[in-house]
Protein backbone atom coordinates (compact mmCIF):
# COMPACT_ATOMS: atom_id res chain seq x y z
CA UNK A 1 0.00 0.00 0.00
CA UNK A 2 1.43 3.76 -0.99
CA UNK A 3 1.51 6.08 1.91
CA UNK A 4 0.83 10.12 1.00
CA UNK A 5 4.33 11.26 1.72
CA UNK A 6 4.08 14.61 4.85
CA UNK A 7 3.36 17.11 2.48
CA UNK A 8 0.94 16.16 0.62
CA UNK A 9 -0.68 15.10 3.75
CA UNK A 10 -1.11 18.56 5.00
CA UNK A 11 -2.17 19.49 1.38
CA UNK A 12 -6.16 20.91 0.81
CA UNK A 13 -7.23 17.97 -1.26
CA UNK A 14 -9.51 19.92 -3.48
CA UNK A 15 -8.87 24.15 -4.95
CA UNK A 16 -10.24 26.19 -3.04
CA UNK A 17 -10.32 24.17 0.29
CA UNK A 18 -8.99 25.73 3.47
CA UNK A 19 -5.39 23.87 4.49
CA UNK A 20 -6.24 20.84 7.02
CA UNK A 21 -4.89 21.56 10.61
CA UNK A 22 -1.75 20.31 11.84
CA UNK A 23 -3.05 19.70 15.19
CA UNK A 24 -6.58 18.95 16.39
CA UNK A 25 -7.67 21.25 19.10
CA UNK A 26 -7.73 20.07 23.04
CA UNK A 27 -11.32 21.72 22.49
CA UNK A 28 -13.82 20.10 26.20
CA UNK A 29 -16.29 17.44 24.61
CA UNK A 30 -17.36 15.33 27.84
CA UNK A 31 -20.71 14.71 26.37
CA UNK A 32 -21.43 14.47 22.96
CA UNK A 33 -25.60 14.96 22.86
CA UNK A 34 -27.60 12.95 20.55
CA UNK A 35 -30.65 14.80 18.77
CA UNK A 36 -33.16 14.33 16.10
CA UNK A 37 -33.31 16.93 14.21
CA UNK A 38 -36.72 15.68 12.71
CA UNK A 39 -38.07 15.91 16.30
CA UNK A 40 -39.96 18.56 16.97
CA UNK A 41 -39.54 18.38 20.64
CA UNK A 42 -36.14 17.69 20.76
CA UNK A 43 -35.15 19.86 18.08
CA UNK A 44 -37.03 22.97 20.47
CA UNK A 45 -35.26 21.64 23.38
CA UNK A 46 -31.80 22.42 21.39
CA UNK A 47 -30.85 26.40 22.06
CA UNK A 48 -31.62 25.85 25.47
CA UNK A 49 -29.33 23.21 25.76
CA UNK A 50 -26.17 25.55 24.72
CA UNK A 51 -23.58 26.21 27.07
CA UNK A 52 -24.73 23.22 29.39
CA UNK A 53 -22.84 20.39 27.25
CA UNK A 54 -19.86 20.30 25.62
CA UNK A 55 -21.07 19.09 22.06
CA UNK A 56 -24.66 19.32 20.26
CA UNK A 57 -24.92 16.40 17.79
CA UNK A 58 -27.48 16.60 14.87
CA UNK A 59 -28.02 12.57 14.53
CA UNK A 60 -28.92 11.52 10.80
CA UNK A 61 -28.51 7.99 11.44
CA UNK A 62 -29.64 5.08 13.69
CA UNK A 63 -32.38 6.26 15.05
CA UNK A 64 -34.17 8.48 13.18
CA UNK A 65 -36.58 6.71 10.74
CA UNK A 66 -36.46 5.91 7.17
CA UNK A 67 -39.24 8.23 6.56
CA UNK A 68 -37.79 11.58 8.68
CA UNK A 69 -34.29 11.47 7.02
CA UNK A 70 -34.99 14.46 4.56
CA UNK A 71 -36.76 16.23 7.42
CA UNK A 72 -33.69 15.20 9.94
CA UNK A 73 -31.09 17.08 7.43
CA UNK A 74 -33.18 19.95 7.14
CA UNK A 75 -34.33 20.45 10.76
CA UNK A 76 -30.83 20.34 11.04
CA UNK A 77 -29.74 23.11 8.38
CA UNK A 78 -32.81 25.29 9.99
CA UNK A 79 -31.42 24.65 13.97
CA UNK A 80 -27.87 25.28 12.90
CA UNK A 81 -28.81 28.39 10.81
CA UNK A 82 -31.02 29.90 13.67
CA UNK A 83 -28.82 29.19 16.60
CA UNK A 84 -25.80 30.76 18.34
CA UNK A 85 -23.52 27.86 19.60
CA UNK A 86 -21.27 30.10 21.58
CA UNK A 87 -18.42 27.91 23.24
CA UNK A 88 -21.03 24.62 21.74
CA UNK A 89 -19.81 22.49 19.42
CA UNK A 90 -22.52 21.44 16.79
CA UNK A 91 -21.66 18.26 14.96
CA UNK A 92 -23.54 15.89 12.91
CA UNK A 93 -23.72 12.24 12.35
CA UNK A 94 -24.34 11.57 8.99
CA UNK A 95 -25.90 7.98 7.55
CA UNK A 96 -23.42 5.45 6.95
CA UNK A 97 -21.25 5.23 3.69
CA UNK A 98 -23.76 2.78 1.73
CA UNK A 99 -26.92 4.42 2.56
CA UNK A 100 -28.67 5.81 -0.17
CA UNK A 101 -29.18 9.65 1.88
CA UNK A 102 -25.44 9.94 2.78
CA UNK A 103 -24.25 11.61 -0.47
CA UNK A 104 -26.97 14.44 0.25
CA UNK A 105 -26.41 14.94 3.87
CA UNK A 106 -22.90 15.53 3.36
CA UNK A 107 -23.43 18.24 -0.12
CA UNK A 108 -26.69 19.93 2.09
CA UNK A 109 -24.83 20.13 5.26
CA UNK A 110 -21.52 21.02 4.01
CA UNK A 111 -22.67 23.79 1.45
CA UNK A 112 -25.02 25.55 3.73
CA UNK A 113 -24.26 24.87 6.94
CA UNK A 114 -20.27 24.21 6.52
CA UNK A 115 -19.37 26.96 8.59
CA UNK A 116 -21.30 25.97 11.50
CA UNK A 117 -20.36 22.46 11.42
CA UNK A 118 -16.86 21.41 13.76
CA UNK A 119 -17.13 17.57 13.37
CA UNK A 120 -18.69 14.95 10.79
CA UNK A 121 -19.51 11.38 12.51
CA UNK A 122 -18.97 8.81 10.29
CA UNK A 123 -20.69 5.30 11.21
CA UNK A 124 -19.74 1.77 10.84
CA UNK A 125 -16.45 2.98 9.46
CA UNK A 126 -14.33 0.13 8.05
CA UNK A 127 -10.88 0.81 7.17
CA UNK A 128 -8.48 4.09 6.06
CA UNK A 129 -10.52 4.26 2.80
CA UNK A 130 -14.13 5.19 4.03
CA UNK A 131 -11.90 8.24 5.69
CA UNK A 132 -10.24 9.07 2.38
CA UNK A 133 -13.56 9.15 1.04
CA UNK A 134 -15.18 11.89 3.49
CA UNK A 135 -11.97 13.37 3.25
CA UNK A 136 -12.37 14.05 -0.58
CA UNK A 137 -15.72 14.62 -0.88
CA UNK A 138 -15.21 17.08 2.33
CA UNK A 139 -12.74 19.19 0.93
CA UNK A 140 -14.57 19.45 -2.64
CA UNK A 141 -17.72 20.94 -0.47
CA UNK A 142 -15.70 22.94 1.52
CA UNK A 143 -14.23 25.08 -1.87
CA UNK A 144 -17.73 24.66 -3.07
CA UNK A 145 -19.41 26.51 -0.41
CA UNK A 146 -16.49 28.46 0.72
CA UNK A 147 -16.54 27.34 4.10
CA UNK A 148 -13.33 28.69 5.49
CA UNK A 149 -11.76 25.89 8.53
CA UNK A 150 -11.69 22.19 7.97
CA UNK A 151 -14.43 20.27 9.26
CA UNK A 152 -13.24 17.51 10.70
CA UNK A 153 -13.73 13.74 11.12
CA UNK A 154 -14.90 11.21 13.96
CA UNK A 155 -15.04 7.42 12.94
CA UNK A 156 -17.46 5.33 14.92
CA UNK A 157 -16.06 2.32 16.01
CA UNK A 158 -18.42 -0.33 14.93
CA UNK A 159 -17.46 -3.07 13.01
CA UNK A 160 -14.98 -6.51 13.55
CA UNK A 161 -13.03 -4.49 10.65
CA UNK A 162 -12.92 -1.54 11.60
CA UNK A 163 -11.50 -2.24 15.24
CA UNK A 164 -9.03 -4.27 12.94
CA UNK A 165 -7.84 -1.46 10.99
CA UNK A 166 -8.48 1.05 13.99
CA UNK A 167 -4.41 2.26 14.21
CA UNK A 168 -4.94 3.14 10.44
CA UNK A 169 -8.51 4.57 10.62
CA UNK A 170 -7.12 7.06 13.26
CA UNK A 171 -4.23 8.39 11.25
CA UNK A 172 -6.23 8.45 7.85
CA UNK A 173 -6.33 12.42 7.58
CA UNK A 174 -5.19 15.07 9.51
CA UNK A 175 -9.22 15.89 9.61
CA UNK A 176 -9.46 12.56 12.39
CA UNK A 177 -10.59 14.65 15.34
CA UNK A 178 -11.52 10.99 16.91
CA UNK A 179 -13.10 7.67 17.69
CA UNK A 180 -16.01 6.57 19.24
CA UNK A 181 -16.92 3.18 20.49
CA UNK A 182 -20.18 2.00 19.01
CA UNK A 183 -20.78 -1.38 21.16
CA UNK A 184 -24.62 -2.00 19.56
CA UNK A 185 -23.31 -2.08 16.24
CA UNK A 186 -20.45 -3.82 16.89
CA UNK A 187 -21.88 -6.35 19.17
CA UNK A 188 -24.04 -7.31 16.12
CA UNK A 189 -21.46 -7.48 13.94
CA UNK A 190 -19.09 -9.86 16.01
CA UNK A 191 -22.53 -11.95 16.57
CA UNK A 192 -21.67 -11.47 20.49
CA UNK A 193 -24.64 -12.89 22.37
CA UNK A 194 -26.16 -9.75 23.96
CA UNK A 195 -29.49 -7.51 23.63
CA UNK A 196 -28.07 -4.36 24.44
CA UNK A 197 -26.82 -0.44 23.54
CA UNK A 198 -23.72 -0.46 25.66
CA UNK A 199 -22.93 -1.37 29.02
CA UNK A 200 -22.09 -5.07 30.74
CA UNK A 201 -24.04 -8.06 30.97
CA UNK A 202 -24.67 -10.43 33.84
CA UNK A 203 -23.62 -13.20 32.06
CA UNK A 204 -20.23 -11.87 31.38
CA UNK A 205 -17.75 -13.03 35.05
CA UNK A 206 -15.91 -14.63 36.43
CA UNK A 207 -16.55 -16.76 39.45
CA UNK A 208 -14.13 -16.97 42.69
CA UNK A 209 -12.75 -21.03 43.19
CA UNK A 210 -15.06 -23.56 45.41
CA UNK A 211 -14.59 -22.78 48.95
CA UNK A 212 -13.17 -26.13 50.46
CA UNK A 213 -14.02 -27.78 47.12
CA UNK A 214 -18.17 -26.86 47.47
CA UNK A 215 -18.92 -26.29 43.94
CA UNK A 216 -22.34 -25.76 45.17
CA UNK A 217 -21.14 -23.35 47.89
CA UNK A 218 -21.80 -19.72 48.44
CA UNK A 219 -18.98 -18.15 45.31
CA UNK A 220 -18.87 -14.53 44.72
CA UNK A 221 -19.18 -13.70 41.02
CA UNK A 222 -17.45 -10.73 39.98
CA UNK A 223 -19.04 -9.01 36.22
CA UNK A 224 -16.53 -8.27 33.29
CA UNK A 225 -16.05 -5.51 31.03
CA UNK A 226 -17.64 -6.53 27.52
CA UNK A 227 -15.73 -3.51 26.01
CA UNK A 228 -12.88 -3.31 27.96
CA UNK A 229 -10.61 -5.09 25.27
CA UNK A 230 -11.95 -2.61 22.43
CA UNK A 231 -12.05 0.48 24.35
CA UNK A 232 -7.99 0.00 25.02
CA UNK A 233 -7.25 -0.45 21.70
CA UNK A 234 -9.11 2.18 20.18
CA UNK A 235 -7.52 4.61 23.37
CA UNK A 236 -3.97 3.54 22.59
CA UNK A 237 -4.94 3.65 18.42
CA UNK A 238 -6.33 7.64 19.49
CA UNK A 239 -3.41 8.71 21.70
CA UNK A 240 -0.39 7.14 19.31
CA UNK A 241 -2.21 9.41 15.99
CA UNK A 242 -2.89 12.71 18.43
CA UNK A 243 -6.80 12.16 18.30
CA UNK A 244 -9.09 11.62 21.23
CA UNK A 245 -10.87 8.48 21.96
CA UNK A 246 -14.35 8.32 23.25
CA UNK A 247 -16.98 5.96 24.99
CA UNK A 248 -20.31 5.91 22.88
CA UNK A 249 -23.62 5.07 23.84
CA UNK A 250 -25.28 3.48 27.05
CA UNK A 251 -28.74 2.81 26.28
CA UNK A 252 -30.29 2.26 29.87
CA UNK A 253 -31.31 5.49 30.22
CA UNK A 254 -32.97 4.49 34.00
CA UNK A 255 -29.73 2.76 35.08
CA UNK A 256 -28.09 6.39 35.87
CA UNK A 257 -25.08 4.39 38.10
CA UNK A 258 -24.36 1.84 35.42
CA UNK A 259 -23.89 4.63 33.16
CA UNK A 260 -21.95 6.60 35.37
CA UNK A 261 -19.75 3.62 35.95
CA UNK A 262 -19.73 3.08 32.45
CA UNK A 263 -18.19 6.21 31.64
CA UNK A 264 -15.65 6.13 34.60
CA UNK A 265 -13.70 2.80 33.12
CA UNK A 266 -13.48 4.71 30.15
CA UNK A 267 -12.63 7.92 31.93
CA UNK A 268 -10.11 5.78 33.62
CA UNK A 269 -8.84 4.22 30.39
CA UNK A 270 -7.78 7.73 28.90
CA UNK A 271 -11.40 8.62 27.06
CA UNK A 272 -12.31 12.36 26.42
CA UNK A 273 -16.00 12.05 27.22
CA UNK A 274 -18.56 9.58 25.89
CA UNK A 275 -22.29 10.08 23.84
CA UNK A 276 -25.49 11.49 26.01
CA UNK A 277 -28.68 10.03 24.61
CA UNK A 278 -31.34 11.58 26.89
CA UNK A 279 -30.67 15.10 28.83
CA UNK A 280 -30.54 13.01 32.04
CA UNK A 281 -26.76 12.15 31.03
CA UNK A 282 -25.51 14.98 30.05
CA UNK A 283 -24.80 15.68 33.87
CA UNK A 284 -23.22 12.58 34.35
CA UNK A 285 -20.65 12.85 31.47
CA UNK A 286 -19.60 16.19 32.81
CA UNK A 287 -19.12 15.26 36.32
CA UNK A 288 -17.25 12.00 35.44
CA UNK A 289 -15.47 13.07 32.57
CA UNK A 290 -13.91 16.04 34.35
CA UNK A 291 -11.07 15.91 37.13
CA UNK A 292 -12.25 15.38 40.77
CA UNK A 293 -11.61 18.16 43.17
CA UNK A 294 -9.49 15.43 45.49
CA UNK A 295 -7.78 14.39 42.17
CA UNK A 296 -6.45 18.11 41.55
CA UNK A 297 -5.37 18.82 45.12
CA UNK A 298 -3.01 15.56 45.01
CA UNK A 299 -2.02 16.28 41.13
CA UNK A 300 -1.08 20.11 42.25
CA UNK A 301 0.86 18.61 45.15
CA UNK A 302 2.90 16.27 42.91
CA UNK A 303 3.95 18.97 40.86
CA UNK A 304 4.73 20.96 43.75
CA UNK A 305 6.72 18.08 45.55
CA UNK A 306 8.40 17.50 42.01
CA UNK A 307 10.18 21.09 41.70
CA UNK A 308 12.12 20.78 38.69
CA UNK A 309 10.66 17.93 37.80
CA UNK A 310 13.49 15.11 37.89
CA UNK A 311 14.20 12.51 40.20
CA UNK A 312 11.61 10.88 43.11
CA UNK A 313 10.59 12.33 46.19
CA UNK A 314 8.61 10.45 49.09
CA UNK A 315 4.44 11.75 49.74
CA UNK A 316 2.33 10.57 52.22
CA UNK A 317 4.43 7.25 52.09
CA UNK A 318 4.18 7.17 48.01
CA UNK A 319 7.41 7.39 46.05
CA UNK A 320 6.51 10.29 43.56
CA UNK A 321 8.73 10.32 40.42
CA UNK A 322 9.01 11.66 36.44
CA UNK A 323 6.15 9.43 35.12
CA UNK A 324 3.69 9.66 38.39
CA UNK A 325 4.40 13.86 37.44
CA UNK A 326 3.60 13.29 33.94
CA UNK A 327 0.17 11.68 35.38
CA UNK A 328 -0.49 14.59 37.12
CA UNK A 329 -0.12 16.64 34.71
CA UNK A 330 -2.42 14.98 32.36
CA UNK A 331 -5.27 15.74 35.20
CA UNK A 332 -4.05 19.62 35.77
CA UNK A 333 -4.05 20.44 32.18
CA UNK A 334 -7.41 18.93 31.71
CA UNK A 335 -8.71 20.86 34.80
CA UNK A 336 -7.40 24.01 32.81
CA UNK A 337 -9.36 23.49 29.43
CA UNK A 338 -12.25 23.13 31.52
CA UNK A 339 -12.38 25.76 33.88
CA UNK A 340 -11.85 28.04 30.84
CA UNK A 341 -15.10 27.30 29.39
CA UNK A 342 -16.89 25.89 32.85
CA UNK A 343 -17.34 28.52 35.37
CA UNK A 344 -18.29 26.69 37.90
CA UNK A 345 -15.82 24.18 37.49
CA UNK A 346 -13.23 27.25 37.50
CA UNK A 347 -14.83 27.92 41.03
CA UNK A 348 -14.32 24.89 42.61
CA UNK A 349 -10.68 24.13 41.20
CA UNK A 350 -9.24 27.89 41.78
CA UNK A 351 -10.67 27.13 45.76
CA UNK A 352 -8.26 24.15 45.86
CA UNK A 353 -5.85 25.05 48.65
CA UNK A 354 -2.55 22.52 48.14
CA UNK A 355 -0.74 21.97 51.72
C1 LIG B 1 -34.34 7.41 24.41
C2 LIG B 1 -35.42 8.36 23.97
C3 LIG B 1 -36.26 7.71 22.86
C4 LIG B 1 -36.32 8.68 25.17
O1 LIG B 1 -37.22 9.68 24.77
P1 LIG B 1 -38.54 10.00 25.63
O2 LIG B 1 -39.33 8.73 25.82
O3 LIG B 1 -39.24 11.16 24.99
O4 LIG B 1 -37.91 10.39 27.03
P2 LIG B 1 -38.50 11.32 28.17
O5 LIG B 1 -39.97 11.27 28.20
O6 LIG B 1 -37.77 10.99 29.43
O7 LIG B 1 -38.05 12.78 27.70
C5 LIG B 1 -38.26 13.90 28.52
C6 LIG B 1 -38.19 15.14 27.67
O8 LIG B 1 -36.88 15.27 27.13
C7 LIG B 1 -36.90 15.28 25.71
N1 LIG B 1 -35.75 14.52 25.22
C8 LIG B 1 -35.55 13.20 25.30
N2 LIG B 1 -34.38 12.87 24.75
C9 LIG B 1 -33.84 14.03 24.32
C10 LIG B 1 -32.63 14.34 23.66
N3 LIG B 1 -31.76 13.36 23.31
N4 LIG B 1 -32.36 15.63 23.40
C11 LIG B 1 -33.23 16.61 23.71
N5 LIG B 1 -34.40 16.38 24.33
C12 LIG B 1 -34.70 15.10 24.62
C13 LIG B 1 -38.22 14.60 25.33
O9 LIG B 1 -38.63 15.03 24.06
C14 LIG B 1 -39.13 15.07 26.45
O10 LIG B 1 -39.57 16.37 26.14
P3 LIG B 1 -40.96 16.95 26.74
O11 LIG B 1 -42.01 15.93 26.42
O12 LIG B 1 -41.16 18.26 26.03
O13 LIG B 1 -40.72 17.12 28.21
C15 LIG B 1 -34.80 9.69 23.48
O14 LIG B 1 -34.10 10.24 24.56
C16 LIG B 1 -33.93 9.58 22.27
O15 LIG B 1 -34.40 9.33 21.17
N6 LIG B 1 -32.64 9.80 22.44
C17 LIG B 1 -31.67 9.79 21.36
C18 LIG B 1 -31.46 8.39 20.86
C19 LIG B 1 -30.35 8.34 19.85
O16 LIG B 1 -29.86 9.33 19.35
N7 LIG B 1 -29.92 7.13 19.50
C20 LIG B 1 -28.83 6.98 18.56
C21 LIG B 1 -27.49 6.92 19.25
S1 LIG B 1 -27.10 5.35 19.94
C22 LIG B 1 -26.66 4.42 18.56
O17 LIG B 1 -26.87 4.82 17.47
C23 LIG B 1 -26.01 3.08 18.75
C24 LIG B 1 -24.57 3.14 18.27
O18 LIG B 1 -24.43 3.59 16.98
C25 LIG B 1 -24.00 1.76 18.38
O19 LIG B 1 -23.96 1.04 17.37
O20 LIG B 1 -23.65 1.39 19.51
MG1 LIG C 1 -24.28 2.15 15.49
Amino acid sequence: MSHKSPKDFFAPLAVGAPAPLREIPARPSRAIHFFDPSNPKMAAKVPAMVGTVDVLLGNLEDAVKADNKVAAREGLVKIASETDFGPTQLWTRINSLDSPWVLDDLITLVTEIGDKLDVVMVPKVQGPEDIHYVDRLLAQLEAKGGVQRPILIHAILETARGVANVEEIASASPRMQGISLGPADLAADRKMKTTRVGGGHPGYLVRQDPVDGDIHGQRTVFQQDLWHYTIAKMVDACAAAGIYPYYGPFGDITDVVAAEDQFRNAFLLGCVGTWSLHPKQIEIANRVFSPSVEDIKHARRVVAAMGDGTGAVMLDGKMEDDASLKQCLVLVDLAEELAAIDPKLKELYDAIEVD
